[in-house]
């Protein structure tokens, strides 16, 4: 079933076009928004959590549209957002920064219960007396993502929730973003090409605010299927050539004659889809 419908969602900011005519539709499981820095994911987020509107196009949330009042309550209460830094307030305790959540989103009855809720769904029982600046990175994403599951959402829209997560945090967050998108949809904005090899069901990159693939992540790989080789030296022309652990060099492009292929990953279709020009960083 549909529950998040964009059809050609466009906004400028003075001369930047940080979308151009954005059109998906999500159902349930996890979507990844690839893109490198810039490509818009952010705004496209921002635009379906009802923060921003958009300038042109049209968005419904659970067939709400958020251009009027009432649509746009009637998404809020049904969304769970966690934005990119979201503030915290050091003295808050890990309870408190979520209770407050859920008084900004109206949850009255049994509030204190579901605070406890959702601080459980997301492993930190342990920690819900301790101050969030005591609190690692990774322990802080957690308990935002807990506020973002306040009132059982059947929408949550998480903005890069891995970055700056080390190795196992990483995995810790990618398992409960597995386990959240299971009967909900969840759209995961990420520059790692390994969370959505890990975690999403399908794919949607992003760049210079269009959207240039749709689909499942397998099918991303396959872009560079016959396009990836490797070699003991690095080869001029390539799209681009890494050094790999074992000592040759991973290089995408078109390959010369005789060259080694190898099998592509998701960041290989990713890179190829890119071009030179916007090969992240
Ligand atoms: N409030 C704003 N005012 C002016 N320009 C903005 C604003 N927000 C975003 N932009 C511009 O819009 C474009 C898209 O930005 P956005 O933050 O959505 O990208 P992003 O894909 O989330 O990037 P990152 O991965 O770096 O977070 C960029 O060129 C950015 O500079």
């Amino acid at each position: 079933m549909t529950t998040v419908r964009a059809e050609g969602l466009s906004l400028r900011f003075g001369r930047t076009t940080a979308l151009d005519g954005v059109s998906f539709a999500l159902s349930d499981g996890v979507t990844g928004l690839l893109g490198p820095n810039g490509a818009g994911k952010t705004t496209l987020l921002r635009i379906l959590a009802t923060a921003i509107p958009a300038d042109a196009g049209a968005l419904h949330v659970l067939g709400n549209d958020p251009r009027g009042a009432a649509g746009r309550l009637a998404v809020r209460r049904r969304l769970g957002y966690l934005p990119q830094n979201q503030g915290f307030h050091p003295h808050f305790t890990a309870f408190e920064f979520v209770d407050y959540i859920a008084i900004l989103k109206e949850i009255v009855a049994g509030r204190h219960e579901e605070v406890r809720r959702v601080l459980h769904a997301v492993g930190l029982d342990a920690q819900r007396g301790k101050k969030m600046k005591a609190l690692s990175g990774g322990m802080r994403q957690r308990v935002g993502l807990a506020a973002a599951l306040l009132g059982d959402p059947a929408v949550v829209i998480l903005d890069e929730p891995t970055v700056g997560l080390d190795p196992e945090q990483r995995l810790r967050l990618r398992e409960l973003v597995a386990h959240i998108g299971e009967g909900r949809t969840v759209l995961l904005s990420t520059h790692q090409t390994e969370d959505v090899a890990s975690v999403c069901q399908r794919v949607i990159v992003l760049h210079q605010g269009r959207i240039r693939f749709d689909g499942e992540p397998s099918a991303l790989a396959a872009i560079a299927e016959g396009r990836v080789w490797s070699a003991p030296s690095k080869v001029d022309g390539a799209l681009a050539a890494w050094r790999t652990g074992g000592g040759d060099y991973h290089h995408i492009g078109v390959p010369p004659a005789g060259a080694r292929p190898v099998e592509p990953s998701i960041e290989d279709g990713y890179l190829l889809l890119l071009d030179s020009s916007g090969v992240p960083a």
